[in-house]
């Protein structure tokens, strides 16, 4: 019998460790472009699946923004049902503009993704995001001041979605798709250099030829570091939260509990800082243009509180500081 290439069998375990935990006939479903990346994730998914009593199916999504991507959509759609995959399904989306064409791509993306998971009784759904993703992820959060939620990356699980290749080198994605006789689609966008991760590549080919292949795993280690840390503290501040909030503000509003600024003030720095995010984003604010600015200006309420007045937050929240307490709404 032919020995498994090592990059498919790479490819195998890392999936079937990242679906170890699903009981036996739950529907996962490979979110897939046809790029090498979640074609031979989905490919691998195909394999390991019936083995480990699940079910599993693609979703291929028709972001409609190049001339062919309806017929790209069938086509990998059609190979998904030879495989054995099921269901198998392209789903047109219609992509807005709010945020720039890749945020607004992706928007559309998970939501279509989300309602066909939904629509299926799914799970998990599979994202192919590799290595090489998770390290250009890194990096642009290092060069941003992204702050230890942005150096953590990419999560291995996040609700229902999973990336069980985070650990997987692209060069084994491509070697597999070329072994297992794959056709991946190549998606222009990834050598625009308009598109932000497109334009990083080179930056990691350099900082690789200067200081190491060693540089694209350890940039991808270090994501997985800092999210234990930030997941621990994260815990932490939870708990210090609840124990900081009191009776407070109006009953019948149902924004945040008031907390008590001589608790919070008595916090280390990161758990504290931690504890009001998570008190905020329970708040109704707007949490994707929440920024560090805007949670120092909460952090100063109470750690350098100078009689300042309120701090508004996007959405139009209020966070203000009055007898010992900090009230939100
Ligand atoms: N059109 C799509 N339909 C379904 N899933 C998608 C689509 N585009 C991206 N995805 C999912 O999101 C992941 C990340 O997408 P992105 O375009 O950033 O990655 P990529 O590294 O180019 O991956 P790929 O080689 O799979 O295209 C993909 O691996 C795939 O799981």
């Amino acid at each position: 019998m032919a020995k498994l290439p090592p990059s498919v069998a790479r490819l195998r375990v890392a999936v079937r460790d990242a679906l170890a935990d699903l009981p036996a006939g739950s529907l996962v479903l490979a979110a897939c472009s046809g790029g090498p990346d979640s074609l031979a994730l989905a490919d691998a998914l195909a394999f390991c699946a019936p083995r480990m009593g699940l079910r599993a199916g693609l979703i291929t999504v028709d972001h409609g923004l190049q001339d062919g991507s309806d017929e790209r959509a069938a086509e990998v759609a059609e190979w998904a049902r030879t495989v054995g995959l099921d269901p198998a399904e392209a789903v047109a989306v219609e992509v807005g503009s709010a945020g720039g064409p890749e945020a607004a791509a992706r928007t559309a993306r998970y939501a279509a993704l989300d309602t066909a998971a939904q629509r299926h009784g799914a799970s998990a759904i599979l994202l192919g995001h590799t290595r090489d993703d998770q390290a250009e992820t890194v990096l642009l959060a290092l060069a941003r001041g992204g702050g230890p939620r942005g150096i953590a990356g990419m999560r291995a699980v996040r609700g229902r979605y999973r990336r069980p290749l985070l650990g997987i080198a692209r060069t084994d994605t491509h070697a597999a798709c070329a072994e297992r006789g794959l056709k991946p689609w190549t998606d222009p966008h990834n050598s625009d250099p308009r598109f932000l991760r497109s334009a990083l590549r080179p930056a990691l080919e350099v900082l690789a030829a200067t200081l190491g292949e060693d540089v694209v795993a350890n940039l991808a280690q270090t994501a997985a570091l800092v999210g234990a840390d930030t997941d621990f503290l994260d815990g932490l501040a939870r708990e210090a939260l609840d124990a900081c909030r009191v009776e407070g503000g109006d009953a019948d509003d149902d924004s945040a509990s008031a907390l008590d600024a001589k608790r919070l003030a008595a916090l280390p720095g990161p758990v504290r800082q931690r504890a009001l995010r998570a008190w905020v984003l329970g708040a109704r604010v707007d949490g994707a243009a929440l920024n560090h600015r805007h949670l120092d200006a909460v952090d100063a309420l109470v750690a350098d509180w100078r009689g300042q007045g309120p701090t508004f937050l996007p959405g139009g929240l209020a966070v203000r500081r009055s007898g010992g307490r900090l009230t939100a709404g």
